[in-house]
């Protein structure tokens, strides 16, 4: 293993077995093989009804690394995860970690639920190998994290779920791991901590090697410089073209859009984006392409569930990174739509765009206006995943971070 490699996976496979009932059979009879004489791991092979969950993994970590894993539903990311941090044992292959390891890959898992949050702290610190003093020194900073001080001495079991979530992300991130394993956590929480949490992500990485788990690829690609991405327990894709990790990965749902989030109160039927014909004609390619100078039109139909009255639309613009650039909300413009139709056809035109040269997606968010919280909430969204080609013109400078865009919606 190299100095500074901290990770080393090779042809590292896991199998389940479909059938409850089968599973316990083989389970029984792989004890009494293990005792009797010990199997070479490469000769394992499939019995009836069991299949790879993962199959012949092999990347490499070093320290101020960070790997994004990203995959649809079912393609082996948890099981990955679970063999790494060792909760689970490979079928086939090596894995080899080099340091403390920090993992926060399932809610509450490493908490004793009958003690309390400071008494937790304690037992994780010391699983992972950490002195008493060396525990002592970091707990102010674990509590005050996060921001659990009042329950601290508090049992882990009457904890909310987000409560749980936070003390295991504050003590993996403040245990000085050498490599941390994180789940889909900045998932849960809200916007203030997962802001926090993923800042602190940044922090720790510039020390260890982190393996990052995340359906969010804004967030895969802010902080990610290797992707792994895997389908079926394979990986399609290795390697530190991250713009190129998340395309295929957006490639892997039909052609090139991807239902992701929040679909149960909106569902968008068509979506396309196209430059005004007053300007440029319709596009003929199947990414349409778009001149700074013309306003970009977006028709959309998209029927709302009955128990949402009304609602407004975000148009979320990023770039090929994924990174967010430019924001269009209806809601800034005019009051929430009324949902008092089946089927909406609406158009929105955005005018002339101060975006560079090149490709461009934009994603669609059903949203709802909560008024007992004075926020938007996007219980109703929906994204959908469109790309567009933007030609600019050369004198076009660099553009600023996120633009509010003006712009028009009609019901059509
Ligand atoms: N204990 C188990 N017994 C049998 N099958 C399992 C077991 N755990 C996971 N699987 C199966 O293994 C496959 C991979 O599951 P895994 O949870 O690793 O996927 P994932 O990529 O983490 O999915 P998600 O994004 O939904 O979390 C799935 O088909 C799943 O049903």
């Amino acid at each position: 293993m190299e100095k500074d490699t901290l990770v080393t996976v090779e042809h590292v496979a896991k199998k389940f077995c479909r059938d409850l009932k089968t599973s316990l059979w083989y389970g029984v009879k792989d004890l009494g093989s293990e005792f009797i004489a010990r199997k070479k791991n490469d000769d394992i092979q499939l019995r009836e009804k069991e299949f790879w969950a993962v199959k012949d993994i092999n990347f490499e970590l070093k320290r101020g690394e960070c790997l994004g894993l990203i995959g649809r539903n079912g393609a082996g990311k948890s099981t990955l995860l679970k063999m790494l941090s060792g909760l689970i044992k490979p079928d086939k292959g090596r894995i080899e970690m080099r340091g403390r390891v920090g993992a926060l890959i399932e809610l509450g898992a490493g908490f004793n639920p009958i003690l309390t949050g400071r008494e937790n702290i304690y037992n994780n610190g010391s699983v992972l190998g950490l002195k008493k003093k060396e525990i002592d020194a970091v707990l102010d900073e674990i509590i005050d994290f996060s921001e659990l001080e009042a329950f601290i001495d508090t049992p882990v079991q009457y904890y909310s779920s987000g409560m749980r979530v936070r003390l295991g992300f504050s003590v993996a991130v403040h245990m000085k791991p050498d490599v941390l394993i994180l789940d889909e956590v900045l998932a849960v929480g809200d916007s203030g901590f997962k802001t926090k949490s993923f800042n602190k992500i940044n922090e720790v990485i510039q020390d260890a090697a982190v393996i990052f788990v995340s359906h969010s690829m804004p967030n895969i690609a802010t902080i990610t410089n290797k992707i792994l991405l895997m389908e079926n327990g394979y990986v399609e894709y290795y390697g530190d073209n991250i713009s190129d990790g998340i395309e295929r990965y957006f490639n892997l749902f039909t052609g090139d859009e991807a239902n992701v989030e929040f679909n149960q109160y909106a569902q968008v039927e068509d979506m396309t984006i196209h430059p005004s014909p007053i300007y440029s004609g319709s596009s003929t390619s199947s990414i349409p392409k778009i001149d700074y100078r013309d306003p970009i039109i977006v028709d959309l139909s998209l029927k709302v569930s009955d128990e949402i009255e009304s609602f407004h639309v975000k148009l979320q613009i990023t770039d090929k990174d994924l990174k967010i650039i430019g924001i269009y909300d209806s809601v800034q413009f005019q009051e929430s739509i009324k949902n008092n139709r089946e089927l909406h056809q609406l158009k929105f035109t955005l005018p002339e765009s101060i975006f560079i040269d090149g490709e461009y997606a934009m994603s669609v968010f059903v949203t709802q206006y909560d008024k007992t919280i004075s926020k938007s909430k996007h219980l109703a969204a929906y994204r959908y995943w469109r790309k567009f080609n933007m030609k600019a013109s050369k004198e076009l400078g660099l553009v600023p971070a996120v633009v509010y865009l003006p712009g028009i919606t009609e019901s059509v």
